[in-house]
């Protein structure tokens, strides 16, 4: 552990290089929410899929309303869903919903509200009392927002509810999207219980794998198994064969990297793990290899802090490029410090913050917890949404100061 810390980069590329795209499958469009599309998708249908009303009221010939009041004959009713297409000869109009298809004869639309007997007097001779503004006003046109064939979504999107709306509405019933990745999440360490047991002497409540779950189920992934195994390494082995059984593609550990007498990760799978430093604070110990059965191991330091900032730095990303996402990085702002904060010299540090929104045209960011940067503050991450990310040269934040803010909430 002596030689010098490398990158984030580095090692990210590292990482990055082993990834290989998962397999597709196809899936009901209702079932896609947060898959990420593999194929192209194209409207199959026109959006509007032809010319209909806008508004609840009477298909007319602008023709006809050239002087006001002006009354017309209703000679047809024609309700969303209708097949019909009546013929309207000068003088006549139809009765028409939202949605209606327009009658090929008419060229505009006056509501309800711009007659004098309104819906309550519709069928029989309407009186126009005001004029729509423009021949056409209140029909909404065939193909305006998309046409059949065109372009709706590239591959490398994750689809979200309204892209699958987008979707639905273009006819189209079946996304090929990427199969989920499949996570198995180890917690390595012989002090740790799970949450809400007693704890005796030197034992603390195992936090790890809850974070990791939510942040893998977060990032797309299926998690397969969950362990939380002590210091000895035959019990992690053990895991990690269980996760091959489970078919997993990654296998996320957490502490046993550091440079103690029982690190259970360090020993156990030295001979296909590689491990690293790398220039952050924290996560700075880093473990990362494949089995030889294509599992893809990521060792990532212990404390609380360490392990959710090394998920987001490396975990995350490899596992948006398995879906084959065209955006593997979280969205960043960037913002003024609400507060100073001290940085440590030469690790570039991720510090977990909060985003003051008070003045909405003005967000600022701040640390999450009054203990700064701590690797085993894990109390701060109740309020944390954002890491502010200071380059390594940056030895002091100063209130005020542009900082750069991954946000992850
Ligand atoms: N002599 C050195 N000691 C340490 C170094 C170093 O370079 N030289 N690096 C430090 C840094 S930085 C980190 S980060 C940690 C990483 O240690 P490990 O990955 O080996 O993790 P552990 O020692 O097992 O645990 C660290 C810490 O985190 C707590 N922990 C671990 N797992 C969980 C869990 N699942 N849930 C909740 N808390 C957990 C554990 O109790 C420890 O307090 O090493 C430093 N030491
Ligand atoms: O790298 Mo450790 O993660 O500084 O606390």
């Amino acid at each position: 552990m002596s030689a010098a810390p490398i990158e984030v980069e580095a090692q990210l590329a590292t990482v990055l290089a082993r990834m290989r795209a998962l397999p597709t499958e196809a899936l009901p469009v209702a079932l896609a929410l947060g898959r990420v599309l593999r194929e192209p998708v194209r409207a199959r249908v026109d959006i509007p899929v032809f010319d209909n009303s806008a508004m609840d009221g009477f298909a007319v010939r602008f023709d006809d309303l050239v002087s006001l009041p002006s009354r017309l004959a209703v000679v047809a009713d024609v309700p969303a869903g209708s097949a019909l297409d009546p013929p309207l000869d000068a003088g006549q109009a139809a009765r028409i919903m939202t949605g209606a298809p327009m009658p090929a004869a008419a060229d505009t639309v006056v509501p309800f509200e711009d007659t004098a007997g309104g819906l309550a007097d519709s069928l029989g001779v309407v009186e126009v009392v005001r004029a729509p503004a423009a021949r056409g006003r209140h029909v909404r046109r065939r193909g305006e927002d998309l046409r059949a064939g065109e372009p709706l979504l590239a591959p490398g999107v994750r689809l979200s509810p309204l892209a699958l709306q987008a979707m639905a509405a273009a006819g189209v019933a079946q996304a090929i999207v990427s199969r989920r990745p499949r996570v198995a999440v180890v917690s390595t360490g012989a002090e740790l219980v799970a949450a809400g047991a007693e704890l005796r002497r030197g034992q603390i409540p195992e936090s790890n794998s809850v974070l990791l779950a939510a942040l893998a189920a977060d990032a797309g992934a299926e998690v397969v198994l969950v362990r939380s195994v002590g210091d000895g390494g035959d019990d992690l082995v053990a895991a990690v064969a269980e996760a091959e059984a489970a078919g997993a593609d990654a296998l996320v550990s957490t502490g046993g990297v550091s440079a103690g007498a029982y690190e259970p990760v360090r020993t156990a799978l030295s001979g296909t793990m590689a491990f690293t430093k790398v220039a952050m604070q924290p996560g700075k110990p880093q473990g990362f290899g494949e089995t030889a059965g294509g599992m893809l191991l990521f060792g990532l330091p212990g404390n609380p802090v360490s392990a959710a900032v090394s998920f987001e730095v490396f975990v995350r990303p490899a596992l948006q490029a398995m879906q084959g996402a065209s955006e593997l990085a979280r969205p960043a702002l960037r913002l003024p410090a609400a507060v100073g904060w001290r940085c440590p010299p030469g690790r570039r540090q991720y510090l977990p913050a909060a985003i003051d929104r008070a003045d909405p045209s003005r967000w600022r960011v701040a640390p999450a917890t009054a203990g700064g940067s701590g690797s085993h503050l894990a109390g701060g991450l109740a309020h944390a949404e954002a890491y502010a990310v200071v380059p390594a040269e940056t030895e002091q934040v100063t209130e005020g100061d542009l900082v750069d803010v991954m946000v992850v909430a």
